[in-house]
């Protein structure tokens, strides 16, 4: 069914009542990129995504993705979930046991008549890197393996949208990192929206292009990830772990001292020498933890990025003895944790100049 109303984005509205547990979002996402759903256990997640496809018979409200209306509760309007034009990928792929692993991908093509198909049988195995694993059965596949082939499957359904419930849970660290590649890739090459649900914050903020933070069924924040991140008054699951991403240009190499410069609005930070040409944009996250400040330029440090800033906000933080600091670098919101007495011993307020100095910078692919 379409709607006559905005034709791109993607507008969620539940309430769900649980005995002890209610869901209550009002959400308006972009229509394109990744959209991270965040929060503790027990937050909501699940259930949120679970509305998006239909399955939780109680939740009552209005569900559009890109122009086509799946639900309208006070319209009666109803769309089975077998009828949403949309992927599921769980944390443990399902895949049919008795079939190789191109014959279970060919599942996932086998309702979609040629002019609807989005992806091809070539390009979701190109794109999860499947070409040597097609002729293995399941059982011999390991977890990241087996989520790359649920992933694929789940993509030629050529779904208007992408649901991954933390994919990455069931693999350990090392599994982790051999997978999250193939997600930026999808996320940089294909042009479906995917909401991508996870409590792992190195996730959301690796791959997110928009976040939701959940808590008790409720919306806490949301926004773009990186606007959203330098906010001071986040759940406690960032506070604790606060800190900006950003993204740089990557703008020389220094092969003498193997360092890299990524320039980004309004300043630039030199990090350990990266494979990466000229031009490409990384992403890349600075603790708060990491920055620290001084009203002049210090001379004879060995920290190697200071960056000039305005001083915005500053909030109490996770202790009584740190405040967070909200800076502004030239157009980048940076974020500082720093104990209480050095922030009045600087006389930091709203709107004064001061140097940060950033002790480290964590690249994020
Ligand atoms: N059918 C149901 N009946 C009653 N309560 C439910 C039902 N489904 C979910 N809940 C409750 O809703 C709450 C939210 O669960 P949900 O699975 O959405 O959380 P989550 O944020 O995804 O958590 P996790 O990260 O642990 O998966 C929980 O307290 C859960 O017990």
């Amino acid at each position: 069914m379409r709607e006559d109303a905005a034709d791109t984005g993607i507008r969620i509205r539940f309430e769900v009542a649980y005995p002890g547990f209610g869901l209550d979002v009002d959400l308006n996402l972009p229509g394109r990129g990744v959209t991270a759903l965040f929060g503790h256990s027990g937050s909501g997640k699940t259930t949120l995504l679970r509305c998006v496809a239909g399955l939780e018979p109680a939740a009552r409200g209005v569900l559009t993705v890109n122009g086509a209306c799946w639900q309208d509760s006070a319209r009666g309007v109803f769309v089975p979930p077998h009828r949403r034009e949309l992927g599921y990928v769980f944390q443990e792929a399902s895949l049919f046991a008795h079939l190789s692993v191109r014959r279970n991908l060919a599942f996932g093509l086998r309702r979609i008549p040629p002019a609807a198909r989005k992806v091809s049988m070539d390009h979701a195995i190109a794109l999860l890197g499947l070409e040597h694993l097609l002729e293995r059965m399941p059982d011999r596949l390991s977890g990241g393996e087996r989520q790359r082939v649920g992933m694929a499957r789940a993509l030629l359904t050529s779904p208007h949208i992408l649901l991954m419930d933390e994919p990455l849970a069931a693999l350990d660290h090392k599994r982790k990192q051999e997978i999250l590649p193939y997600l930026e890739r999808l996320h940089d090459e294909l042009d479906i929206p995917v909401l991508y649900v996870s409590h792992a914050a190195e996730e959301v903020v690796r791959l997110a292009d928009h976040i939701v933070m959940l808590g008790e069924g409720r919306v806490m924040a949301a926004g773009e990830l990186r606007a959203t991140m330098a906010r001071l008054d986040l759940p406690t699951a960032f506070t604790e772990d606060a800190g900006v991403v950003v993204e740089g240009r990557v703008a020389e190499h220094d092969d003498h001292y193997h360092l890299t410069r990524l320039d980004f609005p309004g300043g630039a930070v030199w990090v350990s020498r990266q494979a990466a040409e000229l031009g490409r944009t990384l992403r890349f996250r600075i603790h708060a933890r990491d920055v620290s400040l001084a009203d002049h330029q210090v001379e004879g440090s060995s920290i190697v990025n200071l960056l000039p800033v305005v001083i915005e906000d500053i909030v109490g933080a996770d202790t009584p003895a740190h405040v967070l600091v909200r800076m502004d670098a030239g157009g980048t919101p940076l974020v500082a944790r720093i104990t209480r007495r050095s922030s009045e011993q600087l006389v930091l307020r709203p709107g004064r100049r001061m140097w940060a100095q950033i002790k480290s910078v964590a690249l994020l692919a």
